[in-house]
């Protein structure tokens, strides 16, 4: 288990960073069957150092709004998500906030460390101390219980391993927010509790984590500090993960039986398993997340049942290292990368440069292929330049050659383009890098494959081939002008 007392102390300051969302709607619009609403001025407040899981049936809508608060869906959306007290603005909040997809996209053949390298090169600057870089590392790992797994590829890594480096990639420069897509699907029940473990440890740390989640067991669910529980696009609770048993019996009469797991207890409430009416029940009682932390008093406060957000940011501070005052004139600055266009380009050159090199796999597969592709289509056309009858096999050895320039290289892409599309989405969103630099270093890194693409069949097609298994000509014949049967060209 990560244990929550570690600090991080070669990190960056964090800045405390409270969330709060009012009266949000989201539609989508299907093609001829007009429009759905997914979420219904849905309200609420997550603040810095808590650990708010987003529970609900499956379609509520919990990875809706887990989107749209970290900004990654903004179309269709109405209402407003305030920032500290200030309407957010997505320039500033991208900066300041990481968003942990579900799948564990990481970048292949590179090991934990030289992943975890390249992202502190990218994040961090280049001009650190190595010394210090090093340690930022691995303080990280060793938090997220990685040091073991330090020279591993990624590619072979446990899943709860690869879940595990997602996060310590976006730990780098220590984020005040942190968004998690179901950081524990896939992962067995020790995993999951290791795993929530960590987000607690990360949280009580003063960062603001938010995750969804599905039915964790009844010791972890106690363990949350904020359970937000959405149903049918509305907010049906929001409070401690304590405060749920009461809540379901002060609101819908109903009680948990003793030996039942209240995160399922709660979840069937949800869904409507106990009575038609207690979702309506349940959002009315929370005033559809209006009411930020439900406690049994909660019907007798007054009107201003909510803490507002200046009040919760006195709370917070004294577990931060920095003011709300000072973490409020910060949200007012747009940060750039940390590094130059120029910078961001010479690291990822290094790192695809290597990753292509050590997929030796791929590298000796294309070069077979390119091998013996060249040798049927060389023996195929073999000789044909220099007879002027042939002229049609000329043109189909031309034609035949474009087809090969055109589609084989086509094909990798047409392959690997999806795959690395979602890692280039992830670490762009979490502003890595701009697009600009990526696609350069893409480019140039591709380059020796590709030249060895266009350059290989033709040697084989004509001089290779020719001179090695047919001894007698070597000569490219699409390079040689046509003879005539007389003898002229
Ligand atoms: N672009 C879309 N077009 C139509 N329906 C959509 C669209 N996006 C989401 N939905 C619908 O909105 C509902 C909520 O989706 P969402 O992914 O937020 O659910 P969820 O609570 O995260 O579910 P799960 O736990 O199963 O992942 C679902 O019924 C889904 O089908």
């Amino acid at each position: 288990m990560a244990n929550p007392k570690k600090t991080l102390s070669n990190l960056t300051p964090l800045m405390p960073v409270n969330i709060e969302f009012s009266d949000l709607n989201y539609t989508v619009h299907q093609n001829g069957y007009g429009p759905k609403t997914i979420l219904r001025n849905i309200n609420g407040l997550f603040k810095s150092g808590e650990l708010t899981c987003i529970l609900g049936p499956s379609g509520a809508g919990k990875s809706t709004l887990l989107n749209l608060l970290a900004g990654y869906k903004s179309a269709n959306a109405t209402g407003t998500i305030f920032v500290n007290g200030r309407p957010r603005d997505m320039r500033v909040f991208r900066r300041i906030s990481r968003y942990i997809m579900q799948e564990d996209l990481l970048q292949p053949h590179l090991s934990v460390d030289e992943a975890m390298y390249a992202a502190s090169q990218l994040k961090l600057g280049l001009n650190l101390d190595p010394k210090q870089r090093q340690a930022t590392v691995d303080e990280i790992l060793d938090l997220l219980r990685l040091k073991k797994a330090k020279h591993t590829r990624t590619e072979k890594l446990s899943g709860g391993e690869r879940k595990r480096l997602s996060i310590a990639l976006e730990m780098i420069n220590n984020p005040p927010v942190m968004f998690l897509d179901e950081p524990t699907t896939g992962l067995d029940d020790l995993s999951s509790a290791q795993c929530f473990s960590l987000l607690k440890a990360l949280a009580a740390g003063g960062r603001t984590v938010i995750c969804v989640l599905h039915t964790p067991s009844a010791r972890l669910f106690h363990m949350i500090d904020n359970v937000y529980i959405v149903a049918e696009g509305q907010c049906a609770f929001q409070g401690k993960g304590q405060e749920v048993i009461p809540f379901l019996e002060m609101s819908c009469g109903l009680s948990c039986p003793k030996t039942y797991n209240p995160a399922d207890f709660v979840l069937e409430a949800a869904c409507g398993e106990y009575g038609e009416h207690d979702v309506e029940r349940m959002v009315a009682a929370v005033e559809n997340g209006r009411c930020h932390r439900w406690t049994p008093d909660y019907q007798h406060q007054s009107p201003a049942r909510t803490t507002s957000i200046d009040e919760d940011s006195q709370q917070v501070v004294e577990c931060s290292d920095m003011s709300f005052n000072d973490a409020n004139h910060l949200l007012k600055h747009d940060f750039g990368f940390a590094l130059s266009g120029w910078d961001q380009f010479k690291v990822l050159l290094c790192r695809m440069l290597l990753q292509v090199w050590r997929d030796s796999s791929h590298l000796t597969l294309k070069l077979s292929l390119h091998l013996a592709l060249g040798i049927i289509i060389g023996g195929m056309f073999y000789d044909m330049g220099n007879d002027g009858s042939k002229t049609m096999f000329n043109f189909g050895f031309c034609y035949t050659c474009i087809i090969f320039f055109l589609y084989i290289p086509m094909m990798p892409v047409l392959l690997q383009f999806p795959i690395d599309v979602k890692i280039l989405k992830r670490e762009y969103f979490n502003r890595w890098y701009s697009l600009g630099a990526y696609y350069a270093a893409y480019t140039i890194s591709h380059l020796p494959l590709q030249a060895s693409k266009t350059f290989c069949p033709k040697c084989i097609n004509s001089k290779l081939l020719s001179l090695v298994i047919f001894g007698n000509n070597v000569r490219n014949p699409c390079l040689l002008p046509l003879r005539a049967a007389d003898g002229s060209t």
